[in-house]
């Protein structure tokens, strides 16, 4: 029986001491007793819910309105294939997820969950929800759904995260899919409208993303994963940080100036944007490494906040 020796070293800003973890082939685990909770860590729940809320949005700005019945449809369907590509995601990369501490504590690292009990878990849930979005929503959101699970799970866990610093620019487009999900539920079709929420979500993933990577730089490093401030540096990449939030700025924007949105979103949206914009700005001129990773982490923070707001203004603009 092989068995690999991973050095599982804190990295600054973590308080654990460095440890040792043996790492078996994950057929060789002893399992032991799974709970609820494990399966439900299995599924990124805060990240898909922040996900339905867009979908919702996507529901709600659709030109046709729709039924409870199909709303609830669309997003029980989409949030349980969500939950399954994040699971698939968890199964895929359960050896880099123990070379970091982020990560080190998920259901397969620390055995609470063997490998065929995620693979049956994720797969019995994707094809739940897939199949109900055909049955009860359209067969073209089943198609886009699966579409965004393939790409999520396949595309970017196991292909591009792997192989380019661009993976979570290219693999963003899976998770700002969930408003164009929301919409196609409502109308059977693709449109312009669904789109620019679609861009919202793909302009911010950058920003999102690389604040947590520059704060989490050495364990990426350690683990061999080449995001942009490893293979770049913090500098580059602080700077395409900047970049992304300037784009976001008119994209942000553009819900207003299309016409889909009134004046209590832009109310809202130009403040959030520009505080976003300063963020980044401040992230970007900070020289001091500390200081830095403490502004990394504020502007990862500030980011999830954003798109939440920026969602729920969406939401409150319609509803008004
Ligand atoms: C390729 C695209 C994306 C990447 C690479 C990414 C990456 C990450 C990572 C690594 C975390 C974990 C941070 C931690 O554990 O401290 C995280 C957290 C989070 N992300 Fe993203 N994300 C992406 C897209 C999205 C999207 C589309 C949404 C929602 C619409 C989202 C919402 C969130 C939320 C709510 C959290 C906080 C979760 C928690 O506190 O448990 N992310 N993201
Ligand atoms: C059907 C549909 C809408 C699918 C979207 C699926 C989904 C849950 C996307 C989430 C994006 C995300 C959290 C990426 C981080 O993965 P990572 O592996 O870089 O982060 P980790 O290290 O925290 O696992």
């Amino acid at each position: 029986m092989s068995q690999e020796l991973l050095s599982a070293q804190s990295t600054a800003g973590d308080q654990s001491a460095a440890t040792d973890i043996p790492i078996k082939t994950i057929s060789e685990q002893s399992v032991q007793t799974a709970s609820w909770k494990d399966y439900l860590e299995l599924c990124k729940p805060k990240v898909v819910l922040l996900m339905l809320i867009t979908q919702w949005v996507g529901i709600l700005l659709a030109p046709v309105s729709a039924s409870f019945m199909l709303i609830s449809c669309s997003l029980l369907g989409v949030g349980l294939s969500a939950g399954a590509a994040a699971a698939f995601n968890h199964l895929a990369d359960y050896r880099i997820d123990a070379k970091m501490n982020r990560t080190k504590k998920r259901p397969l690292v620390k055995k609470s969950l063997a490998a065929h009990q995620v693979l049956i878990f994720a797969s019995l849930l994707g094809f739940t929800g897939l199949t109900l979005l055909w049955l009860t929503v359209n067969p073209l959101t089943s198609i886009l759904t699966f579409f965004s699970l393939i790409g999520y799970a396949l595309v970017y866990t196991l292909y591009l995260k792997r192989a380019t610093p661009q993976n979570i620019v290219i693999g963003g487009l899976a998770g700002a899919a969930p408003p164009l999900l929301g919409w196609s539920s409502v109308t059977n079709s693709i449109d312009g409208g669904a789109l620019l929420l679609v861009l919202i979500i793909f302009t911010w993933t950058p920003p999102h993303f690389w604040a947590l990577a520059i704060y989490r730089k050495d364990e990426y490093a350690k683990a061999g994963i080449p995001m942009l401030p490893v293979t770049h540096g913090v500098p580059y990449t602080k700077l395409m940080l900047l970049l992304y939030t300037l784009l976001l700025v008119p994209i942000s924007l553009l819900p207003w100036l299309s016409g889909m949105s009134g004046l209590l979103y832009l109310s809202g949206a130009v403040p959030l944007v520009m505080h976003y914009l300063y963020s980044s700005w401040k992230l970007f001129k900070e020289a001091d490494p500390l200081e830095e990773r403490k502004q990394a982490i504020k502007s990862f923070r500030y980011s999830i906040i954003w798109l939440f707001a920026i969602f729920i203004l969406l939401i409150g603009d319609r509803m008004l």
